[in-house]
């Protein structure tokens, strides 16, 4: 037996691709595996005389949305990733609600997110797209660039030195390939597999992890057009700081923040000490992550729930009327 620690670089239907140290390999899951169980960035102790995968390494970090197709299963995108690209351009209207639930996958993991903004040679003041998105949130990181410049593109090495693995995502056209090409050199053909959409445009399908310039490693993921979050209650949580202190400070533990009594955030929103933008963009994700849940992160007012309320509220009647009069 010849073991060696592998990291898979490419997951299809019944095989994977993995790399090792200077080599790549095909491997075949064994009868109860699936490959469905791995995803790029994973780490493998493979027997190479046979190609048998033994173990799955634990993953430091993973990145999983719901499964477009199954509902509320996990779909995993990449593991072992330390930075999430979110790549939009400079000039396309960038959608909050679309960076929002990236911001949330990436804190629920303990994943570093920076914001990349391509195309910034095609608009005259790229920094007022900085600072458009630097309005999210205090201290996100965003960087501008062209993405064909090498020079700009040094900026991101940063995030791409050995031992470090960065995830990029963003929609169709932004320009992920382009920047996969530059830090990675790579020419458009080897840069991921390339197909014809229905205006003949040609696009990249499947996910892929590179060895960039720096050193690092770089997980291209095509085709992540629609998000919705996975177990993504704690990366909330993480993203709006400030509203989760005031959810704790609600009179019920379970307030749905609606109509309850004693509500911390419907106080702060009506004494505007609440960012009314935030709290929506807040309410949202919420919204969207319980929608294909199995166990939601927000449940609606329970009967039991309900009969708790009214009690509060003939407490507090009976309480003010029995109070003496001043
Ligand atoms: N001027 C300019 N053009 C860019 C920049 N980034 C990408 N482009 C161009 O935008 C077009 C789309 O870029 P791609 O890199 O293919 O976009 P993608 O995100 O990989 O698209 P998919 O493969 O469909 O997911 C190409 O014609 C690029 O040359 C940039 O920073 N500046
Ligand atoms: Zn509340």
């Amino acid at each position: 037996m010849t073991l060696a620690a592998l990291r898979i670089t490419n997951v299809h239907r019944i095989r994977l691709h993995a790399r090792g140290q200077t080599d790549s390999h095909v491997l075949v899951p064994l009868k109860d595996q699936s490959t469905a169980g791995f995803a790029v960035g994973d780490w493998v102790l493979t027997d190479l005389i046979t190609g048998n995968i033994l173990k799955s390494l634990n993953r430091k970090s993973v990145l999983q949305r719901q499964s477009p197709r199954t509902g509320n299963q996990p779909q995993l995108i990449a593991a072992n990733i330390d930075t999430l690209f979110i790549v939009s351009s400079c000039n396309a209207d960038f959608k909050v609600g679309w960076i929002d639930q990236f911001l949330a996958m990436a804190c629920e993991s303990g994943i570093t997110p920076v914001v990349i903004l391509t195309k910034a040679d095609k608009v005259e003041s790229p920094s007022s797209w900085v600072k458009q998105v630097k309005e999210l949130s205090p201290d996100l990181i965003v960087e501008a660039v062209d993405a064909h410049d090498l020079i700009q593109i040094k900026r991101l090495e940063r995030w791409c030195q050995p031992g470090q693995s960065v995830a990029m995502v963003g929609s169709s056209g932004v320009g992920k390939s382009t920047l996969l090409n530059t830090l990675c050199e790579l020419d458009t053909a080897t840069g991921g597999i390339r197909e014809s959409d229905a205006q003949g445009r040609h696009t990249t399908t499947a996910r892929s992890l590179h060895q960039t310039n720096a050193g690092g490693w770089l997980v291209d993921t095509p085709g992540i057009r629609v998000l919705h979050l996975y177990n993504a209650a704690e990366g909330i949580n993480r993203l709006f700081p400030e509203i989760t202190e005031l959810t704790e400070k609600c009179h019920f533990q379970d307030c749905t923040h609606k109509s309850e009594p004693g509500c911390a955030l419907k106080a702060a929103l009506s004494d505007q000490s609440l960012d009314q933008s935030r709290y929506q963009r807040w309410e949202k994700l919420y919204q969207d992550s319980n929608k294909l849940s199995e166990t939601p992160d927000a449940l609606p007012p329970t009967w039991q729930k309900k009969k708790r309320i009214s009690k509060a509220i003939k407490q507090d009647i009976k309480r003010l009327k029995g109070k003496p009069k001043a």
